[in-house]
């Protein structure tokens, strides 16, 4: 296997249930450790499956979320109050089912200003949001998901120049192989520069990518690329997406 610069651990949860204890497990974890550092715990939310689970989860811990900020790892370029929009999915599950969370905790990207300006402007809310304007903030987690084809983020195989990124930490996306075609994403500095990364990937239909990607590391999938410098990496898999890598 080849090696990686961070600890990586690997959880299989055997149903549902685990699975959403496993992640408000996680979450109690950084949170905690976030507490003894700062005021704020920073935690980078993806769109998909991870919009209910973490939803489940948080019902679940009973954690005392006031001091989260929830940002996006990645965003589709549309009006807040989209369907498509992450933040929309996250916002309307969250209403009704975690309403202490205040609009005022989430920090979205600002979709009426055009693409580039955009990313731009969502990397300097970061900076200022995370406090270094100077060098790559940290995130406390980053919540990732993986699509089939081996996507993270808004980073896809059909644009490897996303991933050779080295300045921007925010950069907008044109003609994204899945719509909706414009999105933000962050890129690889920020996201390996955060201490905790987990990724939350269910279905048999991943079984062979999750192999591929987190066993073999072939580095044709974006989420191959995702070792946290300093950080610990999580894969968190249901039985189906782990039946390849757990003999
Ligand atoms: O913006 C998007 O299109 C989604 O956020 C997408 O990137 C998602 O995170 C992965 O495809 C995994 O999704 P699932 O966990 O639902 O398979």
């Amino acid at each position: 296997m080849p090696d990686r610069k961070c600890s990586f651990k690997i959880s299989l949860a055997e149903s549902e249930d685990k699975l959403i204890e496993t992640l408000s497990n996680l979450l109690r974890r950084c949170s905690e450790q976030a507490k003894d550092r700062k005021a704020t715990f920073s935690i980078g939310l993806s769109g998909g499956s991870l919009v209910q689970l973490l939803t489940k989860a948080l019902r679940k811990s009973t954690l005392d979320t006031s001091n989260w900020e929830f940002f996006f790892c990645d965003e589709r370029y549309v009006a807040d109050d989209h369907s498509d929009s992450t933040f929309c999915a996250y916002r309307t599950e969250w209403l009704s089912q975690l309403p202490s969370i205040l609009d005022s905790q989430f920090v979205k990207a600002d979709t009426t200003k055009l693409l580039d300006e955009c990313a731009a402007d969502y990397e300097a809310r970061v900076k200022v949001k995370l406090g270094n304007s100077h060098s790559v903030p940290q995130f406390d987690l980053l919540l990732l998901g993986m699509g089939p084809d081996g996507h993270t983020c808004s980073l896809f195989p059909e644009q490897p120049a996303t991933l050779e990124e080295t300045s921007r930490l925010v950069i907008p996306i044109r003609n994204s192989p899945k719509p909706p075609p414009e999105r933000i994403t962050f890129t690889l500095p920020l996201i390996n520069n955060a201490r905790d990364v987990a990724f939350v990937v269910t279905g048999a239909s991943k079984s062979d990518v999750v192999k591929r990607v987190f066993v073999d590391q072939d580095k044709q999938f974006p989420a191959a690329w995702v070792d946290p410098t300093n950080g610990q990496l999580t894969l968190i898999v249901d039985a189906g997406a782990g039946s390849q890598i757990i003999s």
